[in-house]
């Protein structure tokens, strides 16, 4: 293998505490909010199809008149009260909130520079108020950060002249600036989600970024980044150039999921997930398909089922309301996971035998095993298959532990588990599985064997 200054520095996964809370969490929000929130995908009358937040790139929309937007930005209806008490309730563990977009509009004040919410009718600053409502009700926040930023004059996407160098230095320590501000003004941050970090310029930073991601961890030990931050000696993000990951946990997983547990390659990840195809920020006019909370809860469930976590992403509008659609998506989700967050949080993969029926997830303290049914089979057999030893003596229905069943042995380590799926289910069962104590005593006595 390659000897790298700057690829991984660690290999497997972080097992501190802080690690251990991060891939206990399940399910998280991730807020995109911004100047983009104000035209919403439509500028002059015209739609613009692609992200609402990318609307600046859009030839429909003059690069001067986005840039003027922060004159209009004075959000009446802002309460981040409001949207922790509605994350609590659908659910979610950690929330991801924009600091920073691509466009470099900043929703603190930055003392680095004038494009922030304190030069707006507005006035305020976003974050803090944010950070301190979701703490309040014990959601822990993650700051999302935007190293490309379209509106600072030493930003460069690639580095080709002795001026673009000099410039992109200013840019660095502007970067640097910034981040360590956000830092020292927002201490209860549990981590930092970075974006826009793909340009050739940024890729030549692997000294820079490596020593200013000490310089964060020095400052909030225990913070967490994902794989999307810094660039190996060779410019390599994500995986370092021997294909180890960088960070602390993988962030490749943008509105796609891994099907295997082989893909995740067997690291810590998350999957930030948009509600309509791929809409970010605000669009007011969302068109194609929009995701049911069904597909939403899929999603989740495969994503614990895979060691993963879920983020699934709101985007409030220009007066800083939660669009209709999305609070109730999260009314829905948060009354299944008020049924059934016990195979949610503090779960993860367990290594038996994917079934067409739907996803296992195991609780990593106690052991206990759940079966989450999708696709329920029209026969209502529920087909298991066990490694070798485990017996199924304890099987009982999530929702009511008075409803038990005893799995029909079809084959050595196959069993079907008979499901009355005669009453009108709507939304996914949970069946629970208990490891016996035989279980461990036979895995004892097995290894003593
Ligand atoms: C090609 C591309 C660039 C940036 C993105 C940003 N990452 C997401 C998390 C959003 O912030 C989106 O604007 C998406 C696709």
């Amino acid at each position: 293998s390659l000897t790298l200054k700057h690829g991984a520095h660690r290999l497997g996964k972080r097992t501190d505490p802080m690690m251990e809370r991060w891939r206990n969490y399940g399910l998280g929000q991730f807020i995109h909010w911004g100047l983009y929130a104000i035209p919403g995908g439509h500028w002059n009358g015209a739609y613009y199809g692609g992200a609402a937040e990318w609307i600046r790139a859009w030839k429909g929309m003059p690069n001067e008149q986005y840039d003027n937007l922060y004159k209009e930005f004075d959000p009446a209806e802002f309460d981040p009260k409001a949207w922790a008490e509605q994350a609590k309730d659908m659910g979610a563990k950690y929330m991801i909130i924009t600091t920073k977009h691509h466009d470099g509009f900043c929703l603190w004040p930055s003392e680095f520079t004038d494009y922030d919410v304190t030069n707006t009718p507005y006035g305020n600053d976003i974050i803090g108020p944010l950070v301190e409502a979701y703490d309040a009700v014990g959601i822990d926040v993650y700051l999302y950060f935007s190293v490309m930023d379209w509106n600072h004059p030493g930003y460069r996407s690639k580095l080709e002249t002795i001026n673009d160098k000099e410039a992109y230095e200013e840019f660095k320590e502007f970067t640097r600036n910034q981040l360590l501000e956000l830092l020292e003004r927002y201490p209860t941050t549990k981590g930092l989600w970075f974006d826009g970090t793909w340009d050739a310029a940024w890729k030549e930073q692997a000294d820079f970024a490596d020593n200013l991601a000490t310089e964060m961890r020095e400052m909030i030990p225990g913070l967490i980044i994902g794989s999307r931050f810094r660039p190996d000696d060779y410019g390599n993000r994500h995986f370092d150039s021997n294909g180890d990951l960088m960070g602390d946990y993988e962030q490749g997983w943008e509105r796609k999921l891994p099907e295997t547990y082989e893909e995740t390659k067997g690291n810590d990840w998350d999957c930030v997930m948009t509600v309509p195809e791929n809409q970010w920020g605000y669009h007011s006019d969302w068109r194609g398909h929009v995701k049911t909370s069904y597909e939403l809860i899929e999603m989740l469930v495969k994503s614990v089922s895979l060691d993963g976590n879920f983020v699934m992403n709101f985007g409030p509008n220009g007066q800083g309301e939660i669009r209709q659609e999305e609070t109730q998506l999260a009314k829905e989700i948060g009354e299944w996971m008020d049924k059934n967050n016990e195979a949610i949080y503090g779960c993860g993969y367990l290594d038996w035998e994917k079934q067409d029926w739907g996803y296992y997830t195991k609780d990593r303290q106690t052991g206990k095993i759940y079966m989450i049914v999708f696709n329920r089979p029209l026969n209502g057999a529920l087909k298991i298959k066990t490694p070798d030893k485990v017996s199924l003596d304890k099987v009982y229905s999530l929702k009511d532990s008075s409803q038990s069943f005893v799995p029909e042995e079809i084959h050595k380590n196959e069993f079907f588990i008979h499901y009355p799926f005669s009453e009108h289910i709507d939304s996914p069962i949970v069946i629970v599985i208990e490891p016996s104590s035989n279980e461990i005593d036979q895995n004892n006595s097995y290894q003593k064997a």
